[in-house]
């Protein structure tokens, strides 16, 4: 099945409609507002995803648990990987473990479900990767106990780590969040890699922001990466500088993914596409920020179908670990790759494709960039990912934010029924 089709979530129909008709009868509900109406749905597939997790009655280490795990690891091609795959019920996460469910390889997910944004929409998500029969453990990669549990299961040959706190700004609201996942979370997980009998490849979401007030453009992996601009960016240079370690005593074979904002379909609520996104609709106002002199901020927006092309191709290029047990045998590869899109787009133009797509004006507050650790553009050099993934992103952003803004309308219920009202 294409993966567009994926994106509605009503190809869960059946279970949801038994759902909707024990839970509220079958009602017609009339909503006056949008946003009641977001709400409504949302919660719609939250009661669905509660009813479709068949680990509700099941608990850490049990039997069934157990089960569940194995069953979700179980290969089904030639050659194919065993993947853990940490924060799979995020953004990039959901999509990769798809991806490689769908070719055959075995995936176990693991995610703590926090709520930097609605944890309604990674249950969704969640909801949608069960009737691929991926299986998503809930915790956090910080609990040693359970990654070590998770390891005795199941010999994962690779590691796809994207859990991590995202979000540049949030970072001055938050800063502990991000030692506690980018960093502490960072190190228990290598340190569960690095002990494993066989111990797996890891890929890792690293990021553009690494760049940091870097002025050479575009940015190339053999740039100065030493001036980041914002908390964030600091965990994410310090994951390359601790990745680097472990490759180095422990012989583990890392390859860092420096993803360019990455968006689409079931993409972050806290990201400018989708807030912007959400606010047109709403008929409430956004704001742009501007750069200094009032120069449009750019960014390499980069779709997510190309980045989990780079994820995909960056396992299967992985070289293999040499070390067992925490002892190295030998050296083992260390690589980095930008995975960007090469055609850096500014935020009043991602607005107007917006206004287009939605076919609504926003109201623009146009305010200068606070010091907050944004970076003024990005631009990614992709020619290394290129040459050794044979990267080669193929969406540009008029394309991608209108898949996007598609499946957002579905998602939100935006194209169901007539006027303000909704069927549920
Ligand atoms: O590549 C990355 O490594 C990062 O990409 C993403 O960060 P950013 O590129 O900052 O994306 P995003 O917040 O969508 O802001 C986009 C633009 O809109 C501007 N922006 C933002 C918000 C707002 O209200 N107004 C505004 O103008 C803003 O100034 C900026 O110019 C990920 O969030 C981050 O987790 C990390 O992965």
């Amino acid at each position: 099945m294409h993966l567009a089709a994926l994106y509605n979530p009503l190809r869960l129909l059946p279970p949801f409609q038994q759902l909707k008709n024990a839970a509220i009868g079958g009602r017609i509900v009339s909503f006056n507002a949008r946003e009641d109406q977001e709400r409504s749905f949302q919660s719609f597939i939250t009661s669905g995803s509660r009813y479709l997790h068949h680990t509700s009655h099941t608990s850490i280490g049990d039997l069934h648990w157990e089960k569940q795990i194995r069953s979700s690891a179980q290969i089904r091609r030639q050659n194919g990987l065993t993947v853990l795959v940490t924060g799979a019920a995020g953004f990039v996460g959901t999509h990769v473990s798809l991806a490689l469910k769908k070719r055959g390889d075995g995936v176990v997910g693991i995610d703590n479900f926090n709520d930097y944004y609605d944890p309604s929409l990674k249950k969704s998500r969640r909801s949608m990767l069960e009737s691929y029969h991926i299986f998503i453990v809930k915790g956090d990669i910080n609990d040693q106990k359970l990654l070590a549990k998770l390891f005795e299961i199941v010999p994962f040959t690779h590691v796809m780590h994207l859990a991590a706190q995202a979000g540049v700004r949030y970072a001055m609201e938050n800063p502990n969040s991000y030692v506690h996942s980018n960093i502490a979370g960072l190190v228990t997980l290598l340190e569960q890699c690095k002990s494993a009998d066989r111990q797996p490849a890891i890929v890792w979401a690293s990021s553009s922001s690494v760049y940091g007030l870097n002025e050479k453009v575009p940015f190339s992996e053999s740039d100065q990466t030493d001036q980041p601009a914002s908390l964030y960016a600091a965990t994410k240079k310090a994951g390359e500088e601790i990745t680097h370690t472990y490759n180095h005593i422990y012989g583990l074979s890392i390859t860092g993914l420096r993803f360019f904002t990455v968006y689409g379909p079931w993409g972050r609520p806290d990201m400018a596409y989708f807030s912007f996104t959400k606010n047109i609709l709403q008929g409430k106002p956004i704001t742009v920020y501007r750069g200094k002199d009032r120069v449009d901020l750019a960014r390499d927006f980069t779709y997510i179908d190309d980045i989990v092309k780079g994820c995909v191709a960056s396992l299967d290029t992985a070289g293999k670990s040499t070390g067992s047990g925490g002892k190295k045998r030998g050296p083992a590869p260390y690589r980095i790759y930008n995975l960007g899109n090469t055609s850096p787009v500014t935020v009043p133009t991602l607005v107007s494709i917006l206004e287009k797509n939605l076919k609504k004006k926003a109201k623009k507050n146009m305010v200068e960039m606070p010091g907050n650790g944004d970076v003024p553009f990005t631009h990614a050099n992709i020619s290394l990912a290129q040459r050794e993934l044979g990267y080669k992103p193929s969406t540009d952003l008029s394309t991608g934010l209108r898949k996007f803004v598609k499946w957002y309308l579905t998602y939100y219920g935006y194209n169901q029924g007539k006027g303000n009202s909704v069927n549920l």
